[in-house]
């Protein structure tokens, strides 16, 4: 694929992936273009179909996952999530550095893919600070948030998997995790300013 190189944000729900990712998008406009995924999940309040997710149902998910629309799927928390061939592609036509934001299924299958971005795992600092974040922030039931600390759980052995992610950002400070990220991806963002220049 060429361009910028993707990235792939991933990391336990609640670890701070979209908060991280906004602050970026923000500092560098016309930069970074995020890959609008799928999902079967009610969207929760604030939240815009077609910006934060393309919010479907089951049925409709399923038939395009049957028409080979999807790079990769996964199923989390009660619900299906997947990024479209044509979320990359929009992101891709504008030139821009495409950020995905996947759970650790999604990391493996795109591994399968000839995507090659850039694995990044964010990180909390301890399961009790992540369970405080995600209660903090209102937006789960008792199942969905008892489904997703379990499924904290597993990502945070596999992150510390060599070669699964080229690098794990613990987001204690924010401003001290936002300063890692950009350092990482300080070469692309670059790239991308000095081909608009
Ligand atoms: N370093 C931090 N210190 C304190 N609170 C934080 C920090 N980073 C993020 N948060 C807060 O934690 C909560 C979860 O963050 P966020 O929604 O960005 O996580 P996420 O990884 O994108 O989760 P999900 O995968 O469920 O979308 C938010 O309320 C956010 O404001
Ligand atoms: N494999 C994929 N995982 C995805 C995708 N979009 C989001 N996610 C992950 O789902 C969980 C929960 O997200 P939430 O918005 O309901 O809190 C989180 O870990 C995301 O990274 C996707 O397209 N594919």
């Amino acid at each position: 694929m060429s361009g910028p190189r993707p990235v792939v944000l991933s990391g336990p729900s609640g670890a701070g992936k979209s908060t991280l990712m906004k602050m970026l998008m923000k500092d560098h406009e016309g930069v970074f273009g995020f890959s609008v995924s799928h999902t079967t999940r009610n969207p929760r309040p604030g939240e815009e179909d077609g910006k934060d997710y393309h919010f479907t149902t089951r049925e409709a998910m399923q038939e395009a996952l049957e028409r080979g629309d999807f790079i990769e799927n996964a199923e989390f928390s009660g619900n299906m999530y997947g990024t479209s061939k044509a979320a990359i592609e929009d992101v891709k036509a504008k030139n821009l550095i495409c950020i995905l934001d996947v759970d650790i299924q999604g990391v493996k299958r795109i591994k399968e893919t000839d995507l090659d971005p850039i694995y990044i795992s964010i990180q909390p600092p301890s399961m009790e600070i992540l369970e405080k974040r995600l209660r903090d922030r209102q937006t789960e039931t008792e199942e969905s948030l008892q489904k997703r600390l379990e499924a904290a759980r597993v990502d945070m052995e596999l992150s510390k998997e060599p070669g699964v992610f080229d690098v794990v950002i613990i987001n204690d400070d924010l401003d001290r995790a936002y300063e890692e990220l950009k350092d990482i991806l300080n070469e692309e963002i670059k790239k991308v300013q000095e081909a608009k220049s």
